[in-house]
């Protein structure tokens, strides 16, 4: 599956893609029904396995209504309609190939847990009535996730997700709410470089008017931010510091003091991807009740309709996003995520 050049850009600049008319209203049908049949049948269950570290679990809703099935029962041929399942596996593993190849991400996928399944993971998704899903990034630098992040052979690299409602209106709700990065050009592909993934960025300013994603480097607990250099290099931003606890300070303000040793004159525009998040920040903050969010500084909010058939496509690592309240009506969507090899093991913790 060929993918559009416009279609790279804009996962590789950190917005989203949204195509329109992905699927075809039968398969759609189709889909949507072997959902309903398998929920019906009791195969769903609470994203317990939400957000890889403690710290992200307080940044998620524990109550909602919001329940998945699992890969074993999706991949499971005496289930329902395994027909249509495999149809979209074949559809995603098409779509995935064409991704490696427009992204310049030779190693989506390769090694897949479930490669039948054309995705790393994949999954039914339902949101009840009321339902809704916190501000997130799907994938997190590795030191943020502690030792469980150096464990995993892969990462999340795309995050998709293809509606499966008919006729989803205005007053729904139930809208995948995006925070992009507003302001003019980004240098350079966000999520990741040369393995070490994306934490921030460098807000633009007038003598640099474009927005710079910040890596992060780390042996072992010792970490090191940069951004990509003129001659292709890294500019180090930063000195090298310890993992914990600088990393799980919450804010601008703290990760902004590494840049003192190094770079100072750039600390102020420096700006977390979504900065690491406790209980305890998110009590302070007031964030806790809080079912939707607005922009932060710099960022545009682009709301997108659950409508049937709809594909959504965005960096794992790049772009926060939430899923706003649903109304009266069930939210149906299948999604999943094509993973990328981890970097070496060099890299691991000791
Ligand atoms: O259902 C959606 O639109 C988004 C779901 C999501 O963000 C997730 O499962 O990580
Ligand atoms: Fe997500």
């Amino acid at each position: 599956l060929t993918v559009p050049p416009s279609v790279a850009a804009t996962i590789q600049s950190g917005r989203i893609a949204i195509i329109p008319n992905f699927l075809p209203p039968p398969e759609v049908s189709q889909l949507r029904a072997d959902a309903r049949s398998l929920h019906a049948a009791g195969f769903f269950s609470a994203p317990s396995d939400y957000g890889s570290t403690a710290k992200d679990k307080g940044a998620k809703d524990a109550g909602s209504d919001r329940s998945l099935l699992r890969l074993a029962r999706w991949s499971d041929p005496a289930l329902a309609d395994f027909a249509a399942r495999r149809r979209l596996g074949a559809r995603m593993a098409r779509l995935r190939s064409g991704l490696a190849l427009a992204l310049a991400r030779p190693a989506l996928d390769r090694g897949a847990a479930a490669p039948d399944a054309g995705s790393s993971e994949i999954s039914y998704s339902r949101f009840g009535p009321g339902a809704f899903l916190r501000r997130h990034v799907d994938e997190h630098h590795e030191e943020l996730k502690l030792r469980a992040g150096w464990r995993a052979p892969t990462r999340r690299s795309v995050s998709w997700l293809v509606y499966l409602n008919e006729g989803w209106g205005e007053g729904d709700g139930g809208e995948l709410r995006c925070f992009e990065r507003g302001a003019g050009r980004v240098a350079g592909p966000v999520g990741a470089e040369d393995g070490d993934l994306q934490v921030g960025l460098l807000r633009a300013a007038r003598g640099d008017p474009v927005e710079r994603p910040v890596f992060m480097e780390a042996k072992a607990g010792r970490c090191r931010m940069y951004m990509r250099g003129g001659g292709g290099g890294r500019e180090y931003l930063t000195g090298v510091f310890d993992a914990e606890p600088v990393l799980f300070l919450v804010g601008d303000f703290f990760a902004q003091q590494l840049f003192r040793g190094a770079r100072p004159e750039l600390a102020g525009r420096f700006h977390y991807l979504e900065a690491p998040r406790s209980p305890a920040a998110d009590r302070l903050l007031g964030l806790r009740a809080a079912k939707s969010t607005t922009p932060e500084g710099g960022e545009v909010a682009v709301d997108v309709r659950p409508v049937g058939g709809t594909l959504v496509l965005f960096d794992s690592v790049a772009l926060p996003h939430e899923v706003l309240p649903t109304k009266e009506r069930e939210r149906w969507a299948v999604s999943g995520w094509f993973h990328e090899k981890q970097q070496g093991e060099h890299h691991t913790r000791a």
